[in-house]
């Protein structure tokens, strides 16, 4: 989102932008400016009573003597002023301190979690995982904490001035007010180059931060590896570079951020002198009083103060901008919509594929080739389905659709004869089991990692689960079984172990459809069998879908579907394709040539 540049606009879109931040208490932060603005015309009031004070205090011309009783009654009145503006700010700055300001970080993070639970899963995983836990932590602080402070010293250095140069204009001197009203305009282009280099010094910043944070993981976790070759030295050349860069881009940014904020009060204060100057020839020239341009002087240097302090917040306005930003993007993802189911002619045919791509084409965001062009194929119920193909085929992208990480731009996908979008998340994911290679598992017991197949599972059937899935042997080695801590174990559970575990959570689920990442050669021999024995228990009188790896998967398959830069360029039973002598059978040949070769 492209943000204007001029100050005013920018303001106000920001402005706009935060109460849709602030969600349900945008009426609280809204009352809370109101209160900020009375306070500043309050002391923009308070100040202009030194007109009259002063003018009291001198007394007229040509026999100048103070009358008491006036100077006193504006005397309180700045005082009741004052008061006032105390009270006002106070009641202003209630919206940070009376916990509106903790209700809109939990109210944002809670809407920003909602959201990352229905973001489509094509959009997901384009953000890096940092920068997602980055914007739901300290993001939304940067946004929502400075909110109260940020506008109240906006308001100020705006309303304060404009309230004094009303006065002027109304009870004093109009010439005087126009001269003090044309000094404003003045900081405007100060300010825009002030907020530029702050953006690009935030830019700098966080990728040199960036740089150091990615060098200082890659060091620490790579050190036995850098220890083994005796490359500590290299690498931490590099960290060190890294680091000199950050400071270089510290220092620059320090000495580069001074000069504006100098010229930014120093300019102003030029300003304010050069009016006061004026206000004193038209004083020698009989047109204004000597009490006025008293009166100015002292408002002259109270006016400076809120100018150098916004100038000093353009930093964090324009953190809060980029945060702001950040977590726009989270808000502005919508799920994937659940289509209305189209009404049927008659009851669901039996005989309607378990799976059935038609025509289906899908390219991802931002790329401009095709993943999948226009994939058919129809797979009754209860048969195991192969896919095979080069890497970067479209086999992985396949079953991403299925999953509905994302919608084909072109065609439809069916489950039993119902197209997946009109499914609901829940409902889909009822019909669907998953065992890819990458297996996650969450900081909990063993048992619950398993029962997220079914949370309603009793502990015996989890056990069940586990049994079947041959993963009991390590687990009742583990010190607390079923109820051991992953976190406990950490790292020590083996590769093979974690796809067991993965089998136990699919079989426990019962799910229809089997999606299926075979372990590849990342497992030894002896794990392999056991997984695949676990495996056979899972697809059993299922309907599978298997990236293979394995000959003798392919083999046993009841179709294979053979990919090619996105297209199905075979299909059919392992012999016939042999037999047809097409790519599927050169792919064949290549693999037991393999097979011979590591025999
Ligand atoms: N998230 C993504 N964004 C953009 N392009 C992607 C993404 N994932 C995959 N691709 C591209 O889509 C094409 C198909 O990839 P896919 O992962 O489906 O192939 P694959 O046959 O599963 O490969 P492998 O066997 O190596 O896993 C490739 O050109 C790949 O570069």
């Amino acid at each position: 989102m492209s943000a204007p540049s001029s100050p005013l606009p920018r303001f106000r879109d920001t402005w706009r932008r935060l109460l849709a931040v602030a969600g349900a208490e945008a009426p609280r932060f809204r009352r809370a400016v109101a209160w900020f603005s009375l306070a500043a015309v309050a002391q923009g009031l308070a100040f202009s009573c030194l007109f009259p004070l002063f003018d009291a205090l001198l007394g007229p011309a040509p026999d100048p003597a103070p009358d008491w009783g006036r100077v006193v009654f504006w005397l309180l009145a700045m005082v009741a002023l004052a008061a006032a503006d105390l009270v006002l700010s106070w009641k202003g700055h209630g919206f940070e301190y009376d916990g509106t300001i903790a209700d809109v970080t939990h109210a944002l993070r809670l809407d920003l979690g909602q959201r990352l639970r229905g973001m489509p899963m094509e959009i997901l995983a384009r953000h890096r995982t940092g920068t997602l836990s980055a914007t739901l932590g300290s993001h939304i602080d940067e946004v929502v904490v400075p909110m109260g402070t940020l506008s109240q010293v906006m308001i100020r250095t705006l309303g304060v001035p404009l309230t004094v140069i009303g006065v002027t204009a109304l009870c004093i001197d109009v010439r005087l007010a126009l001269a003090l009203a044309l000094i404003f305009p003045l900081a405007v282009p100060l300010y825009r180059h002030q907020h530029r280099l702050a953006a690009r010094e935030r830019r700098d910043g966080a990728a040199a931060h960036a740089r150091v944070e990615a060098d200082l993981i890659e060091y620490t976790q790579g050190l036995a590896v850098l220890r083994a070759v005796g490359q500590t030295g290299a690498r931490a050349q590099r960290l060190r570079a890294s680091l000199a860069t950050l400071r270089q881009v510290q220092r620059d940014a320090l000495m580069a951020s001074l000069w504006p904020a100098l010229l930014m009060s120093g300019l102003m204060e030029l300003g304010l002198l050069a009016v006061l100057g004026l206000g004193l020839l038209w004083v020698g020239g009989g047109s204004l009083s000597l009490a006025a341009v008293a009166a100015l002087l002292i408002i002259v240097m109270r006016l400076g103060e809120p100018l150098a302090l916004f100038s000093e917040l353009t930093k964090t306005f324009v953190l809060m901008e980029a945060a702001l930003e950040r977590i726009e993007v989270v808000r502005a993802a919508r799920p994937l919509p659940v289509l209305p189911a189209s009404p049927r002619p008659g009851p669901k045919p039996d005989d309607a594929p378990a799976v059935a791509f038609e025509n289906v084409s899908f390219t991802y965001a931002g790329t401009d080739t095709p993943a999948l062009v226009d994939v058919g194929f129809r797979l009754p119920a209860r048969t195991l389905t192969a896919l095979v193909g080069p890497s970067g085929s479209g086999k992985s992208t396949l079953t991403r659709l299925l999953l509905r990480h994302a919608d084909p731009q072109a065609g439809v996908i069916r489950l039993q004869g119902d197209d997946i979008r009109t499914l609901a998340p829940e409902a889909l994911m009822r019909r669907l089991s998953v065992v890819f290679q990458d297996v996650h598992l969450f900081n909990d017991t063993i048992l619950e990692n398993i029962r997220m197949g079914r949370p309603d599972a009793s502990d015996e059937a989890v056990r069940e689960a586990a049994r079947a899935a041959h993963c009991l042997d390590f687990i009742d080695r583990l010190p607390q079984g079923l109820h051991t801590p992953v976190g406990d174990i950490g790292g020590s559970l083996s590769g093979g172990e974690r796809q067991r575990l993965s089998i136990a959570r699919a079989i426990l689920k019962d799910a229809p459809l089997v999606l299926l990442d075979e372990p590849t050669a990342a497992l030894d021999t002896q794990s392999e069998r056991v997984v695949q024995t676990a495996i056979d228990a899972l697809v059993q009188d299922r309907t599978v879908i298997v990236i293979a790896h394995r000959l003798s998967t392919v083999v046993g398959a009841d179709t294979v579907l053979v990919f090619d830069q996105g297209r199905i360029v075979e299909q059919g039973a392992h012999a016939d394709l042999v037999a047809a002598n097409g790519p599927y059978a050169a792919l064949w040949r290549a693999q037991e040539e393999r097979k011979a070769w590591h025999a």
